[in-house]
This record gives structure tokens, sequence and C-alpha cells, in this order.
């Protein structure tokens, strides 16, 4: 594993509700300029929400610990018919990592669903844990996107991109690592989504990401902050304006740590807006249907590709 560097760190962006939150007013303006600036130079960075309380975040802790407690039969009963969308656990490249997906994770119906699986008797506690945050994550994501809609001056797309938004969340664990077993607990990828949020959990360290000269860098979170990323979709959409940042997940030295990631998935095919195209920014992306691209991406023979979005679609 490489070294670390300081010489970057990841922006922390206060969000707070009625202050910068509020579209129009002179300190929203002001916070748009920073969450742009800060994804165009990391491609990410940490969001510290007061709606993100305490008390939700115990919540995720204590409905994350009892699910993964739950026997390895059971969670592998995590499947979907969407690639990539379930059970992940005892991959030997990665031995220390779990992890389970829930479909339509802002809403009852998909957190119970979920649930219902696991518990087949119902866990009402859990579920109403989960989504708490779910929808809180949900809810984030949509400001950030959109402060970027009206940045790029095209926020009349903003709500027919809402309109067909679905979100993923993936719960995850990764196991204090045994001696002489590999310590990486995700290995450095791009998220394949439109945009990602990540939640931590327990408090320990881990994900790392790496600036645009090449420096690895890791990032301190705590309860009330969420990563927001951007993912390979929205660098199509925004004609690589924005670009998703390599990240991973180092687990030397940590004990078990447990995260939350949400991601959105676009259900209408994915077009760069004609205003972010010009001379400037030539149109570098075709129309895509960002399903057929995960199925695209799923496949073996396109996982370890250096970009699976521009051998996918870029023109
Ligand atoms: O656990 C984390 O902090 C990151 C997870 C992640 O990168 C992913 O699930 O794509
Ligand atoms: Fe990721």
């Amino acid at each position: 594993m490489g070294s670390l560097t300081k010489h970057h760190k990841l922006p922390v962006i206060e969000l707070i509700t009625n202050e910068n939150l509020k579209p129009g007013t002179e300190s929203w303006s002001k916070t748009c300029k920073e969450v742009v600036s800060a994804l165009e130079e990391y491609g990410c960075f940490v969001g510290s929400y007061d709606k993100m309380t305490q008390e939700i975040h115990n919540g995720v802790y204590n409905a994350l610990e009892e699910l993964f407690d739950l026997p390895t039969h059971i969670k592998m009963e995590n499947k979907s018919n969407k690639p990539l969308y379930g059970y992940v656990g005892q991959v030997p490249l990665i031995p220390v990592f779990e992890s389970m997906g829930i479909d339509y994770a802002n809403t009852f119906e998909g957190i119970q669903s979920f649930t219902n699986v696991m518990w087949p008797n119902g866990n009402q506690g859990f579920s109403e844990n989960l989504l708490r945050y779910t929808k809180l994550a949900a809810e984030l994501e949509k400001i950030v996107v959109q402060m970027i809609f009206e940045s790029y001056g095209v926020g009349k797309y903003y709500e027919s991109h809402i309109n067909s938004v679905n979100y993923l969340s993936r719960v995850m664990k990764y196991r204090e690592p045994k001696m002489n077993e590999n310590k990486m607990g995700l290995v450095s990828h791009t998220d394949k989504t439109f945009m990602s949020t990540i939640h931590q959990i327990n408090g320990i360290d881990g994900l790392e990401i790496k600036a645009k000269d090449g420096e690895w860098f890791g990032v301190e979170l705590s309860p009330s902050t969420i990563v927001v990323m951007a993912g390979d979709v929205i660098m199509a959409w925004s004609n690589e304006r924005i670009k998703p940042p390599h990240h991973r997940v180092n687990m030397e030295g940590k004990e078990t740590r447990f995260s939350i990631g949400q991601f959105s998935f676009m259900d209408k095919m994915v077009q760069t807006p004609e205003e972010l195209i010009d001379d400037e920014h030539p149109l570098k992306y075709k129309t895509f249907d960002h399903y057929k691209f995960l199925e695209f991406f799923s496949q073996e023979k396109n996982r370890r590709l250096e970009s699976a979005i521009k051998t996918y679609c870029g023109v």
C-alpha cells in the first residue's frame, strides 16, 4: 500500500438548514460556488449537515450492528435482478469486506422489503432507523444536485432529473484484518453512480481519496458528516466538468468499520445538456442508459477498464 500525503485535505462544507440552504439567498450562491469548486477539484467533499443528528447516526449504528450479526446464509438472501445490487462477501481479494444492497432505499417500501427478507417476522426498529437516514442522505444529495444544476445554468432540467432518480443504499462492514490478511477493504475504484453519499458509522476512518496529482490522502470523518462524491455518470452528464475521484478503503491497523453508502441511479436516458457543449467543451459522451452501463460494468471483462464509462459511451 502506498503512503499517504498530507498535502491534501478534503474541503468541509457547512450545510445549514435555514441559512445557506435556501435557494435565491446570497448564502446559497456562496455555498453553490464552494460545492462546485470542491467537486471540480476533488470530485467530492465532506458535507457537515445540521440535520445529521447524533440520534439518526446512533440509529444507523444500532441497525447495522444488528444486521451484520445475522447468519451469513440469511444475509446472502439479499438478491436483486439489477446487476451488482445484492450481497457481497467472502471475496478472496477483499476478505474483510461484507455488504448488502437496499433498492429504493429512501422509500418505506424499499426498506420494508429488505427488512422482510432479513427478518421474516419484521423488525420495525431497524426499518425506522434506516429510513430516517436514507431519506436524509437523499435529501442532501438532491440539494447538492440542485446547486450543481443551477451553477452550470441548467436549473431548468433539475425537476425532471430528480423525478427519475432512484437510490440504492449499501450497508458495509469491514472487519478487523487478521495477521497476513489483505488489509484492503475496498480496492481503488470510481463509483458507477450519478452521485454517492458515504456516512461512516463507528468512528473508524479508512476512506482514502486520490487527488488530481495522483497522491492518495485519508479523510477524517465525524458522526455529523456525510461525504458527497461524484460518480462516473455525472462526469458524462457534465461533459467532464466534474470527474469522479478514485477512492479505496484501507483497513491497515484498523478495528471493524461500518459505513453506509447511498448511490443515485437514473431511470431515464442520461444526456449531456446542450448548454454544456461548446467549442471549449465538445461533446464527450453519447446518450446512454444508466442500468445498461451498470450491466456492461458488471461483466468480468469490463471490471478493470481504466474508465468504464469512456469505453461504454465515450465519443
Ligand atoms: O466505506 C466507504 O467509506 C466507501 C465505500 C465505497 O466507496 C463504495 O461502496 O463504493
Ligand atoms: Fe465507492
